[in-house]
């Protein structure tokens, strides 16, 4: 059965979403009636399958409707740090103690044991059936990158790019630790992967004593195959972790001209205000985007078994965006052993994303963290925005305002790719029960 949400949309190659209320943040070119709060109304007219124009609410009179009532409309989703590797094999092996060092060995295990082409395939089509049916268009994901399964991996996520393309599209790091860019044969070997497979570079930085070699190989690769960066940096609560301002050195001392991206830097939260000020003026400098993962870092971070968690994990985004640092939010892990839960539903990033990490009061700009910000990060700056001449790939809302928004699920939803609303039936976990030997 199929189940395509609230909104009943005409049957017309030409129609007008009416009296819709969006985020102004994530609309560009149009200056509709401002309502507070950081939002505004419009018509959104849809032609062919693109936004044709955006009018004054209520002014498009001689087109079929459909009346959003106040509703909002957004964007589709841009979710720029997952892990569709590893996603749904929390069933087959789950986190002994839910920290982050249980996570490493319990997905290394699961690695070794079961990630066939097979595997990994299943896996990945399901986790991005889930995020098309919830409103999400373009993917970051990241590929565990370690001897001997990329050669495994690699294939499969470009597989699934291929199915995908023009619905959910999908980029892919490698994700490998930092100190491997020191060995030729590794590096050359991951290099030509990624170009082979038409992914970037990345990893995850240690507090290696050769950390600044390592960094300054992963910036000349880079720059020689003209890829960005996206990394993992300073997933921990000790202060000591300090890969951060190496990153931000190494790309001013290359000069680099590519895209980096860190990811995490929980650590950042945890050193004095005069260390942590001078590496994000640092971060600035070096034109260098953070991706924050709320729920995963909330879930590993601070844990330990039977006392209360005393923080939050996430790194300092209120600091970073003042100084004009790109900021963004995403999904990280689903249902694996470094998050036990998660659906990439981009809805549920941001209502916990506002909550953890306090975007809101006000929210204005909060919307930009799954939509804009990182559509540019990724260089895809033709989604996540609502505009004219864009694709009309949108999620409508029954919700008006931020409190209707932020206090239900939003399940009842619509969503509208290329001006038709798609089914958005979530696959069934029973799909997966054979990979699991169930
Ligand atoms: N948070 C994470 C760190 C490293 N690998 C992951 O899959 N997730």
């Amino acid at each position: 059965m199929m189940s395509t949400g609230f909104a009943a949309l005409p049957e017309a190659e030409r129609y007008v979403l009416a009296r819709a209320t969006l985020p102004a943040a994530v609309a560009e070119g149009f200056d509709g009636a401002d309502v507070g709060e950081g939002l505004m109304r419009a018509d959104i007219v849809i032609a062919d399958g693109r936004i044709e124009a955006l009018r004054p609410a209520g002014s498009v009179t001689d087109l079929p409707l459909f009346d959003l009532d106040h509703g909002q409309v957004w964007p589709c989703f841009v979710d720029m740090h997952t892990h569709l590797d590893k996603g749904h094999i929390l069933p087959r092996r789950s986190n002994p103690d839910g920290t982050f060092d249980g996570a490493l060995e319990a997905v290394g295990a699961d690695r070794d044991a079961h990630w066939s082409m097979a595997d990994v395939t299943a896996r990945m089509d399901f986790a991005i059936r889930g995020a098309y049916a919830h409103g999400t268009s373009l993917i970051r994901t990241h590929i565990d990158s370690v001897p001997p399964q990329f050669p495994t991996s690699w294939p499969a996520f470009a597989a699934m790019r291929d199915k995908w393309a023009g619905r959910v599209d999908l980029q892919a790091v490698a994700l490998t630790p930092v100190d491997l860019y020191l060995d030729p044969a590794f590096r050359g070997r991951l290099v030509e992967t990624v170009l082979e497979h038409g992914g970037i570079l990345g990893g995850v930085t240690f507090m290696i004593p050769e950390l600044a070699t390592a960094l300054d190989q992963l910036f000349y690769q880079a720059s020689e195959h003209g890829l960005d960066i996206d990394l993992h940096v300073d997933e921990t609560a000790d202060p000591n972790a300090r890969s951060l301002r190496a990153i931000a050195e190494a790309a001013i001392r290359a000069g680099y001209e590519g895209q980096v991206t860190v990811g995490h830097c929980c650590s950042l939260a945890r050193q004095e205000a005069d260390e942590a000020d001078r590496t994000m003026d640092l971060v600035a400098e070096a034109g260098i985007a953070v991706v924050s993962l709320p729920m995963c870092n909330m879930y590993l971070q601070d844990r330990h078994p039977g006392r209360t968690p005393r923080w939050r994990g996430v790194t300092l985004l209120h600091e970073m965006a003042s100084r004009g640092i790109a900021t963004a939010v995403a999904s990280d892990n689903t249902r694996d052993p470094f998050y036990a839960y998660g659906d990439l539903d981009a809805v549920e990033v941001f209502r916990e994303a506002v909550r953890i990490l306090q975007l809101d009061h006000p929210l204005d700009a909060a919307p930009r963290v799954l939509t804009t910000t990182p559509a540019s990060v990724l260089r895809r700056p033709d989604v996540g925005r609502i505009k004219v001449g864009n694709s009309a790939d949108l999620v409508l809302f029954k919700a008006r305002s931020w409190t209707e928004f932020l206090s239900r699920p939003q399940s009842d939803r619509t969503v509208i790719r290329a001006g038709k609303a798609i089914d958005r039936t979530l696959p069934d976990y029973r799909e997966l029960d054979s990979l699991f030997g169930l």
